[in-house]
């Protein structure tokens, strides 16, 4: 993992994005470099929802049944990201390798653009009216915000799962899991939907606890599981990427336990990147870690970054130390 906090240069693009009109200003001059120009938000599906299905999955297409294989596992690669709400700069130049296959924990104090950058990685940041943002984001090579891309392909590559579970409550377990299919109007046969059901609920570790209840609401599942039911809708998509805000700040310590191992698992599928204020749960969860701050009045930018364990037991910056071991944020 690599970050470059640069103060300078032209590898950075500026612009304003109106997610409706798809219009781009340039609000800060010094980023300046390539616009982006940000297509209109389509009626695909929306947050929480899970990502939308693109046209790799043709109508009728057979559920995958396989798991990604290693070989295929996604990096997702920021570059010099910076962030802003109106004329509130708040992201200054992030650059960071999420590897494939792994657990990235973004950690930091509150505020300081955690959330701002996760949502920026799927293309969310762009819903806000008011918001903007420079730079690249790219899975496996390819930008995700190249004017060509539908905003619907990187929601469906790079799913994103928040703190607080929100199944859709009256609809079937089965339905949720299947709700992301529905919503793009990809058909598949019930065969194929059952197998979907399954492997999506198996790997989201719910399978067991609701296969003989799956016509049941989402909605009469404990936190826990409503919040793993939000995983295998994510999943049942085939993600490169799982993107997840807070996942266990809402749910009780046995119910993180399981999503904590539940993510150990699915990091074999999919590559992880998870915001955490637990520094117990990314040192448990994550093999690479990015420490983000907001000095005073100024956006956040990365501190520290690499392997977990070294940025815990030997952090290099005195800030990180600070607040690994609790003494700020
Ligand atoms: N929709 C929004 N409109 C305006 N400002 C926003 C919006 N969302 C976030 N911000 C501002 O952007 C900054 C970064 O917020 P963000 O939520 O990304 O931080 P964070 O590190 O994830 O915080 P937390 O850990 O508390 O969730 C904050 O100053 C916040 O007030």
């Amino acid at each position: 993992m690599t970050t470059e906090n640069q103060t300078g240069g032209t590898g950075g693009a500026a612009g304003t994005a109106s997610a409706a009109a798809g219009t781009v200003t340039d609000p800060a001059p010094a980023d300046v470099g390539r616009t982006i120009t940000l297509p209109a938000v389509g009626p695909g599906v929306g947050p929480g929802v899970g990502p939308a299905v693109g046209p790799e999955a043709p109508p009728g297409a057979p559920a995958p049944a396989v798991p990604r294989p290693e070989a295929a596992l996604s990096v997702l690669d920021a570059r010099n990201v910076s962030a802003w709400f109106g004329s509130h700069k708040v992201l200054e130049r992030v650059s960071l390798t999420m590897p494939a296959g792994q657990v990235t924990a973004l950690i930091g104090p509150s505020g300081c653009g955690k959330s701002t950058f996760l949502r920026i990685l799927n293309r969310m940041h762009e819903l806000v009216p008011i918001a903007a943002l420079a730079g690249e984001v790219r899975l496996d090579g390819e930008d995700i915000y190249d004017r060509r891309k539908k905003i619907q392909d990187a929601r469906k590559d790079i799913g994103m799962v928040f703190q607080k579970p929100n199944p859709f409550p009256a609809m079937s377990i089965y339905d949720n899991v299947v709700a992301g299919l529905k919503l793009t109007g990809v058909r598949a046969s019930r065969d194929e939907k059952d197998e979907l059901v399954e492997r999506s609920l198996t790997s989201a570790g719910l399978w067991r606890e609701v296969k003989d209840r799956l016509a049941q609401p989402g909605g009469g599942l404990s936190g826990g599981q409503q919040q793993r039911l939000c995983i295998a809708r994510s999943l049942a998509v085939r993600p490169k990427v799982l993107l997840m805000d807070e996942p266990c700040s809402a749910l009780d310590p046995t119910s993180t336990r399981v999503i904590e191992e539940t993510m150990v698992e699915l990091q074999k599928e999919v590559t992880i990147v998870i915001v955490t204020h637990n520094m117990q749960q990314a040192q448990r969860v994550s093999q690479q870690c990015a420490f983000f701050l907001a000095a005073q009045g100024t956006p956040g930018a990365i501190v520290e970054h690499g392997d977990t364990e070294a940025m815990f037991s030997e952090p290099q910056d005195e800030r990180t130390y600070d607040y690994v071991n609790g003494r700020f944020g």
